[in-house]
């Protein structure tokens, strides 16, 4: 079998929102680990705390009880200078597409790279037109998002997340705006990228038109994990 290695690591993690008599735990000693390369697809009803482990996951919020290692480092305790440092490494897709209206197709994937200090304007521009065609947007690179439908909107957002090679994907239910089919089209293009690179990616989602695009569907209930299985 081969050797996997775990992207993220998360040991006897807990979370609180609130101050003193207010304070609420809402995760409760949630273990897991996530390999190089899978699928994972996290469900749960609202209010489980899905969106909360994410953004801990991803550097978002800073970690309060337990530990969490992305690639092999600690994220509990680290500097917010350090963790900006590591989202770098975390290519980002939410509900909203959070594209900049003012900037075309191909401006907003560039600008993920601009962040990258060893890439030239040339290299940028080539590989943001080159993730957009893999994304089948070839014919909309200088297109404002205002000009685009959902789904388009939402593939710019998958280039853009993508365009950096990252190691771990974070996606917030990126097909919630999206009909079927457009839904089921995103997360194809974002499930083959993946495994064409071996992109990690964490998908949060109530959408169960998705489902079988897993290697493994984790339940959350009640800010815990209630069960993880591989499909
Ligand atoms: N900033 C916050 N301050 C206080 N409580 C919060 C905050 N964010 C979330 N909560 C509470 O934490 C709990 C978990 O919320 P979270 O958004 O993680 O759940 P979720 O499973 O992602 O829900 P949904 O599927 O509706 O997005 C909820 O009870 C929510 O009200």
């Amino acid at each position: 079998m081969m050797r996997q290695e775990a992207v993220i690591i998360i040991q006897s993690l807990n979370h609180y929102y609130g101050k003193n008599a207010l304070r609420k735990q809402i995760l409760f000693d949630i273990n897991l680990k996530v390999y190089s390369g899978e699928i994972v697809i996290m469900t749960g009803p609202s209010g489980s705390g899905k969106t909360t482990l994410l953004s801990l996951i991803g550097g978002l919020r800073s970690v309060q009880e337990g530990s969490l290692k992305f690639l092999g480092e600690e994220l509990s305790g680290v500097s917010q200078n350090k963790l900006v440092q590591m989202r770098r490494n975390i290519g980002y897709i939410f509900q909203s597409h959070n594209l900049l209206g003012f900037l075309t197709a191909k401006q907003n994937v560039q600008m993920a790279l601009e962040l990258n200090d060893c890439i030239s304007q040339i290299e940028a521009v080539a590989k943001s037109e080159m993730m957009l065609q893999a994304v089948g947007l070839e014919e909309r690179i200088n297109y404002y998002p205002d000009n685009l439908s959902g789904g388009q909107k939402q593939r710019i957002a998958i280039a853009r997340a993508l365009v950096n090679c990252p190691p771990l994907v974070l996606a917030d239910e990126p097909t919630a705006a999206l009909d079927k089919q457009s839904g089921r089209d995103i997360v194809k293009i974002m499930q083959s990228l993946a495994k064409n690179r071996g992109t990690t990616i964490l998908l949060v989602t109530h959408d169960n038109r998705i489902l079988d695009i897993a290697d493994r569907i984790i339940e959350m209930e009640d800010g815990r994990v209630s069960t993880s299985k591989f499909v």
